[in-house]
């Protein structure tokens, strides 16, 4: 367990190749920060190529920094080597040695470090108890004969055995069918917080990561664009990226003209919730801060009815002037070419024309 700080990364690859075959100007990380407290686990997340491995290959010791620090309870790790690191480390294919039963994995490390047999058998027996109800059978098995998620659970003993002072976890998960993923993810999480082991969470899935982490980093394009509970990054997103990103379905975005207190969206006349320079902006709204079926909304032309039978509720997707929408709606929502709908003003996020800034959020519901 360790207090990890990443300090003022930047990392540039000498061969990524920019626009047009030019050199790439752009770092895959650009000044990231991050703290992880004793015990945390961050899941970050972003679409491919925006510097999550590279993140983790750096706090690993995997690659080297152009600049920046990484520090593991105070000490600076920059330069230490990724043995000497103690940095478990699971990816998506497992790494698991096949000829070998789980056993063997598990006691692999203590054999090639020459301790002695006793403490290998030891150290996986007492890991093998901490690990919980059926792992124990796991590995009296050959790993080529485990399901997926049950190698990831002993690619995860594997590490613990080795009590590491960090995990770093590069989409462990993603291989697996949709119903073993969430059955591992539901032990993964357990095990991380049984153990308390410092976790970075790598992952493209926005529901996993709100799953995992006890906070979540947004990356976009080699930064972090914040970092928060689900909760902060939802209802007070830093930019309009952070705002469409978190969210499922994503909020409408939708230009408008603040003018004398009032928003002009889609060409219809809106009051603002807030006071907002007269100009142009753009306007939020989560798909359940939409009223449907009044007379003096703008029309909603209707692509199709998502009904999610298990949530008892429905989402109403298609396009106001062209711009794309998504409405909640009860599930027994009639099937209909034309929707009026109007947001509730209470509840809109306003963003700068360019998105870049966070003007007003609505701030959490309050359910009661
Ligand atoms: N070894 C490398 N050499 C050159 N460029 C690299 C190397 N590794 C990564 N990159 C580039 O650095 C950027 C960040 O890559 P990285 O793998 O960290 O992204 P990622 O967010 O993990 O993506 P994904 O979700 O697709 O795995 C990308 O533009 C990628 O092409």
């Amino acid at each position: 367990m360790a207090r990890i700080e990443v300090e003022k990364i930047v990392k540039r690859y000498s061969d990524v190749e920019g626009v047009g075959g030019a050199r790439s100007a752009r770092p895959a990380l650009d000044t990231v920060s991050l703290d992880i407290a004793d015990g945390e686990t961050i899941a970050i997340v972003g679409s491919s190529g925006c510097g999550k491995s590279t993140l983790l290959k750096i706090v690993a010791g995997l690659e080297q920094p152009d600049e920046g620090v990484v520090r593991f309870d105070g000490e600076d790790v920059t330069a230490v080597r990724p043995q000497a690191r103690g940095v478990g480390m699971v990816f998506q294919d497992y790494a698991l040695y096949p000829s070998m039963k789980g056993k063997g994995n598990l006691a692999y490390y203590f054999q090639v470090h020459g301790r002695t047999e006793e403490e290998a058998r030891a150290r996986a027996q007492e890991t093998a108890d901490r690990m919980g109800i059926g792992f124990e059978q796991l590995l009296d098995q050959s790993t080529d004969t485990l399901s997926g998620g049950q190698q990831q659970r002993v690619a995860i003993a594997r590490c613990i055995v080795r009590e590491p002072r960090l995990f770093l976890m590069d989409e462990p998960i993603c291989n697996l069918d949709a119903k073993l993923r969430e059955s591992t993810r539901v032990e993964i999480r357990k095990l991380l917080r049984k153990f308390g082991i410092s976790t970075l969470y790598v992952t493209h899935d926005q529901q996993e990561a709100v799953f995992m982490g006890d906070r979540i980093a947004v990356m976009r394009g080699g930064r972090i664009e914040q970092i928060g509970t689900f909760d902060e990054l939802y209802y007070s997103p830093a930019n309009l990226f952070v705002a469409t990103f978190i969210g499922s379905p994503p909020m409408t975005v939708l230009p408008a003209i603040a003018s004398g207190g009032l928003l002009t969206v889609a060409g219809a006349e809106w009051p603002a919730p807030v006071p907002v320079p007269d100009g142009p902006v753009r306007i939020g709204i989560r798909p359940e801060s939409w009223f449907t079926g009044r007379g003096d909304g703008a029309l909603m032309t209707v692509s199709h009815i998502e009904r999610i039978p298990t949530e008892r509720a429905a989402f109403v997707h298609g396009q106001v002037d062209g711009v794309p929408v998504v409405v909640a709606a009860p599930l027994n929502q009639p099937d209909t070419a034309e929707l009026r709908i109007m947001p509730d003003m209470g509840r809109v996020y306003v963003f700068a024309a360019d998105g870049e800034q966070c003007l007003h959020t609505p701030g959490p519901l309050d359910l009661f």
